[in-house]
C-alpha cells in the first residue's frame, strides 16, 4: 500500500532534484569542452562579437559563416546552427532559408533566435517561414515569443528589448512549441523553457545582463553548443545552456563594476568554471 506521505505528495524531494539538473549541466559543459561542437552562425553585426567570444570560453567552435554560396559545403559539416534575425536584410534571408534547410537535410539541429520578430512585417514573414523549416529551438525574450506565437502586428514594441516578464510568456510558449514542434524558450529572471507540455525555470543570472547588448543572441548560440551534445535531450541541454551562461554572469557580478566589466568577467567566468560551482550552484527546476 502507498505509504500515506507519498500520498501527500511529501515523496518529492527539491534538493536531490537541483542536484540531478546541477550534474547533467556540468557533463554538457564537460562534453561541450571535449568535443568542441562546430557551431555556424547566421548572427547579426551587434552580436557577433560577443557570441563568438561566449561560444569559445565555453569550449565551443564558431563560425560566422553566412554567404549563400557557402552553404552548402560549410553547413552539413557543422554540429549545431544558430540563426538570429537581428540584422535581417534581403540579402541574408536566403542564406537562411538555406541553412536551415541543409541543416534540417542533414539532421542538424538549429536554433532561431526571432529577435524584434513583431517589428516589421518583413522580420515576421521572415520568422515564419523559418520557423517552417524545423528549428530544434526557438529562443527569445518574451516580447519575441509573444509576438511570434500570436503571430499578430505588435506596433508598440520597442525595438530588440523586451517589454514583458517571462512568466507572462508561458502560455504563449506553449502554443509555439506545439505549432512548431520546437522546444520553445524565454529568457528573462526566470528562464522559461517548453516543449509544449512540460515546462522548466532556469533560475541562474543577473538582472545587469540586459544592459549589455546581445547577451541574449550569445545565451541562444551557447543553446545551440549544447544540444549539439545530445539531441534526442533537447529541453535539458536549452535550460542547462540557460544555467551555465546565467551563472558566469553571477560569478562576473562579483568582479564588475558595471555592464562593460561584466561582459569582461563573465566570459572570464564562463571559461573557468569549475566542477564544484557548477553542480553547487545551478539552479534549474520543473514549473508544471
Ligand atoms: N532580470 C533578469 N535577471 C537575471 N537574468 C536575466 C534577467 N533578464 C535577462 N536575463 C538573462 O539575460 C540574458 C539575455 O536575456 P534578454 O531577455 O535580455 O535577451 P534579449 O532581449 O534577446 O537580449 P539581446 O537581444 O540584447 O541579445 C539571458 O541569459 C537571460 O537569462
Ligand atoms: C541592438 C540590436 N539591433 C539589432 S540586433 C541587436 C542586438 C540585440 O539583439
Ligand atoms: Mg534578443
Amino acid at each position: 500500500m502507498m505509504e500515506a506521505s507519498k500520498r501527500r505528495g511529501e515523496d518529492r524531494d527539491p534538493p536531490k532534484v537541483e542536484a540531478r539538473w546541477g550534474r547533467r549541466a556540468w557533463e554538457l559543459l564537460e562534453a561541450v569542452r571535449r568535443r568542441a561542437p562546430l557551431v555556424q552562425c547566421i548572427t547579426n553585426f551587434v552580436s557577433m562579437d560577443l557570441m563568438a567570444n561566449a561560444l569559445l570560453a565555453a569550449g565551443a567552435s564558431p563560425a560566422m559563416v553566412h554567404s549563400l554560396s557557402e552553404i552548402d559545403d560549410f553547413t552539413p559539416r557543422a554540429d549545431a546552427i544558430l540563426i538570429n534575425v537581428g540584422t535581417l536584410s534581403d540579402g541574408w534571408l536566403p542564406s537562411m532559408r538555406a541553412a536551415a534547410t541543409a541543416a534540417t537535410r542533414a539532421g542538424c539541429p538549429w536554433v532561431l533566435d526571432p529577435v524584434a520578430v513583431s517589428a516589421s512585417d518583413f522580420r515576421l514573414e521572415a520568422c515564419l517561414g523559418l520557423v517552417g523549416l524545423r528549428p530544434a529551438v526557438i529562443r527569445g525574450n518574451p516580447s519575441e515569443i509573444l509576438g511570434l506565437s500570436s503571430a499578430c502586428r505588435i506596433r508598440d514594441s520597442k525595438g530588440a528589448d523586451s517589454s514583458h516578464e517571462s512568466m507572462d510568456a508561458v502560455e504563449a510558449a506553449k502554443s509555439l512549441a506545439q505549432a512548431s514542434g520546437a522546444i520553445v524558450a524565454v529568457s528573462g529572471a526566470v528562464d522559461v523553457i517548453t516543449d509544449g507540455q512540460q515546462v522548466v525555470g532556469a533560475n541562474n543570472g543577473v538582472a545587469m545582463m540586459q544592459k549589455i547588448t546581445a547577451t541574449g543572441c550569445a545565451v541562444t548560440a551557447l543553446i545551440a553548443a549544447f544540444i549539439a551534445i545530445d539531441p534526442p535531450n533537447t529541453l535539458e541541454a536549452t535550460a542547462c545552456a540557460f544555467s551555465i551562461f546565467g551563472l558566469a554572469a553571477e560569478l562576473g557580478m562579483d568582479m564588475a563594476k558595471g555592464p562593460a566589466s561584466l561582459r569582461m568577467h563573465m566570459i572570464d567566468s564562463l571559461h573557468g568554471l569549475d566542477e564544484h560551482t557548477v553542480t553547487s550552484r545551478v539552479n534549474i527546476s520543473f514549473i508544471t
